[in-house]
């Protein structure tokens, strides 16, 4: 069935919103559809796929449009159509304009000049080929120009994986067990999950592989004491307090007030009551002082230029700037320190990022391990075995979507040498 005109009409005018780069996409998006109440669902999914497709291949559609005629934005709106529900759902299209979509139908974007192909501003695509080389620096942007799976984390609470697959057939939702994440299940397509009884009763909650990862390598047991550091609104608390079997305390910290009231009624969902939320000023707060010394396992999941996230997020790229990433390095260090008090001798802390880049992975881990004599790496090789978790990393954790159909992920384990005394806390509340 062809989509109405209006469509294409609401498609232009978010897209010339979004395409100025001063928001969020999905922010933008979600804020439009809301003030558009009469828009239907296949129209809002036809324009939200149409506004991802153009972020996708916005460097292959703005050079092609420019072969087209009629206003900018109707052509990159219906190259971003012609993805996101093929050229025979499209209304009202002249036949030059017909003719045209075909021509770009038929380009192999595998073909495309390297520059256009990883669709990325120049000096993200240079520290790529700086990094991995041009062969996997191509690689991992194709796959980053590519939707990301669904991945549910199945809640150890109140099911187990079989079950919950079970279930999701009945719905009919077909899901496979992920290849990494014990508790994981990934989604054939994009159903609707927020009505199902499985998602209500907290069962299950939406969660990339990669991050269900991060959260198992921490290695949280009952009864101990648990801080996570950077706790936004819980994606990995969840996950740690269900593998703490609701025993213990876990902390969750976070500067954003926001993102905290977020975790409330995902925690009243998921059925735990180790999890105390608490907002702190920044990373020396006097509130974390007097844990210091007393923590038995820290995770770290700092901020950071989620450009590992580029899957869901295509716009990140175009919003950030080259400079950004060296102060998010510097904040990445202190935050990293902050959370290091912590730690007791003997605990961990883990440090991780949902970036591909070494100022923010490798450079930070090696920089805290230089000033902190006290910590030392434990290899990842050995934590994947200890998780029985079947990826062969070195020292640090690096998930990449190319290799592993997850976000791009990084993490390092440090432990503390069991001698050290807990760091002497100066003097410095009034920072
Ligand atoms: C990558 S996000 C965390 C995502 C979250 N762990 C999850 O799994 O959903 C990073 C978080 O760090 C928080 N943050 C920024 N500066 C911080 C600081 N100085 N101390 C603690 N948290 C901070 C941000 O508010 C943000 O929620």
């Amino acid at each position: 069935m062809r989509l109405s005109p209006m469509v294409l009409a609401n498609a232009e005018e978010v897209l010339r919103e979004i395409l100025r780069f001063t928001a969020p996409a999905d922010t933008t998006l979600s804020r439009f559809f809301k003030e558009r109440q009469r828009l239907g669902g296949r129209e809002r999914g036809a324009i939200a796929e149409c506004v991802y497709a153009v972020l996708r291949n916005k460097a292959f559609f703005t050079d092609f449009s420019a072969s087209g005629s009629g206003p900018d934005m109707r052509r990159l709106v219906l190259l971003g159509m012609m993805d996101a529900v093929g050229i025979g759902a499209l209304p009202s299209l002249s036949p030059e304009e017909s003719a045209w979509l075909e021509r770009a139908a038929n380009i192999d974007r595998k073909l495309l000049h390297k520059s256009m192909r990883s669709n990325m501003p120049k000096w993200l695509y240079e520290k790529l080929v700086a990094q991995y080389g041009e062969e996997e620096a191509l690689a991992l942007a194709d796959a980053l120009n590519t939707p990301a799976p669904l991945d549910l984390r199945v809640n150890a609470m109140k099911a187990d994986r079989d079950a919950v697959m079970a279930e999701l057939a009945q719905a009919p939702i077909a899901a496979d067990p992920t290849p990494y994440a014990p508790l994981g299940l990934r989604v054939h397509k994009k159903p609707a999950l927020q009505n199902l009884p499985l998602f209500k009763s907290g069962a299950i909650e939406v969660q990339d592989e990669g991050s269900q990862v991060l959260a198992q390598i921490l290695g949280a047991k009952r009864g101990e004491m648990v801080v996570d550091f950077c706790a936004g609104a819980g994606g990995k608390t969840l996950a740690l307090g269900a593998q703490m079997r609701n025993t213990g305390r876990l902390y969750a910290f976070d500067v954003s007030e926001k993102r905290l009231s977020k975790l409330k009624p995902r925690l009243a969902r998921s059925g735990l009551s180790n999890v105390h939320p608490v907002l702190i000023a920044h990373e020396r707060d006097a509130k974390i002082k007097r844990l210091a010394g007393k923590i038995d396992r820290v995770l770290v999941d700092a901020p950071c230029s989620g450009m590992g996230t580029l899957r869901r997020n295509p716009d990140v790229k175009w919003r950030q700037q080259e400079g950004a990433i060296a102060e998010m390095h510097d904040k990445q260090i202190a935050i990293l320190d902050g959370a290091s008090r912590l730690v007791k001798g003997g605990g961990r802390l883990v440090y991780a990022t949902c970036s591909f880049l070494n100022e923010e992975n490798d450079n930070v881990a090696a920089e805290f391990l230089a000033s902190h004599p006290d910590f030392e790496l434990v290899p990842m090789s050995k934590i994947l075995a200890e998780q029985k978790i079947a990826l062969e990393m070195g020292d640090y954790l690096k998930l990449l979507p190319h290799k592993h159909q997850t976000d791009g992920f990084f993490a390092a384990v440090f432990e503390r040498k069991k001698m050290a005394k807990p760091a002497k806390e100066e003097s410095d509340d009034a920072e």
